[in-house]
């Protein structure tokens, strides 16, 4: 059984390689979300695999870019406090995926994090961009798991549009895999 998923890990590795020779694949997409809830310490475990608690809060927008298996994801980390949610919906518009991170463990903060994500999506430009919401920080006592965010952010009424949400820490590196895969699988082919 260990041989077999090990040989199985080994043949998807060489296909990876192989398909990254032969199709560069890329994708945008917009990370928002309230203030705190962890935008910032993702794009960085992403791309450096490190987490830090001091992180500075982000002015505006920022710009990363991550190479995995032949995929390039340019990844627009918008600054969540609220002044800087205006500028949302443009950095949404013609992206692959929008990814909104909420404080799974901060449940006073979702109620207003689920009002800024359906007044984001009712937008005309952003219709059918999937949409990928990612409870962090739960590591954390108390965080709401899948069904408790997907019932506390009303997010089987969002319509025409893929959704998934996944609970996530950046903290303990859980699910980070599953994340970025989903990411890579939004890729335009
Ligand atoms: N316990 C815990 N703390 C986390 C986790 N992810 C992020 N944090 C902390 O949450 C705080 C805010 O993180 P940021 O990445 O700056 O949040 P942000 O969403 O980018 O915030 P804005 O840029 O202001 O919109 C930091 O102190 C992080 O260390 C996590 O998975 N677990
Ligand atoms: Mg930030």
């Amino acid at each position: 059984m260990q041989a077999q998923r090990t040989w199985g890990q080994y043949f998807k590795g060489w296909l990876d390689w192989l398909r990254s020779l032969f199709f560069k694949r890329e994708m945008e997409l917009s990370l928002v979300g309230l203030n705190k809830g962890g935008k910032s310490t993702l794009v960085q475990v992403l791309t450096t695999g490190t987490f830090t608690e001091d992180m500075i809060p982000t002015v505006g927008f920022n710009m990363r870019k991550l190479t995995k298996g032949g995929v390039t994801i340019k990844m627009w980390d918008l600054g969540g406090q609220q002044r800087f949610r205006s500028l949302w919906e443009r950095y949404c518009r013609g992206v692959q995926a929008i990814v909104f991170v909420v404080d799974s463990a901060d449940a006073d903060s979702v109620p207003s994090a689920a009002r800024e994500l359906h007044s984001l999506l009712e937008k005309p430009s952003l219709k059918g961009i999937p949409l990928l919401v990612l409870g962090n920080k739960n590591d954390l006592p108390g965080a709401m798991g899948v069904p408790q965010l997907t019932a506390a952010m009303n997010l089987r009424a969002l319509p025409d549009r893929e959704v998934a949400v996944y609970s996530i820490s950046c903290k303990n590196h859980s699910n980070i895999d599953r994340t970025l895969e989903w990411l890579t699988k939004h890729a335009k082919s």
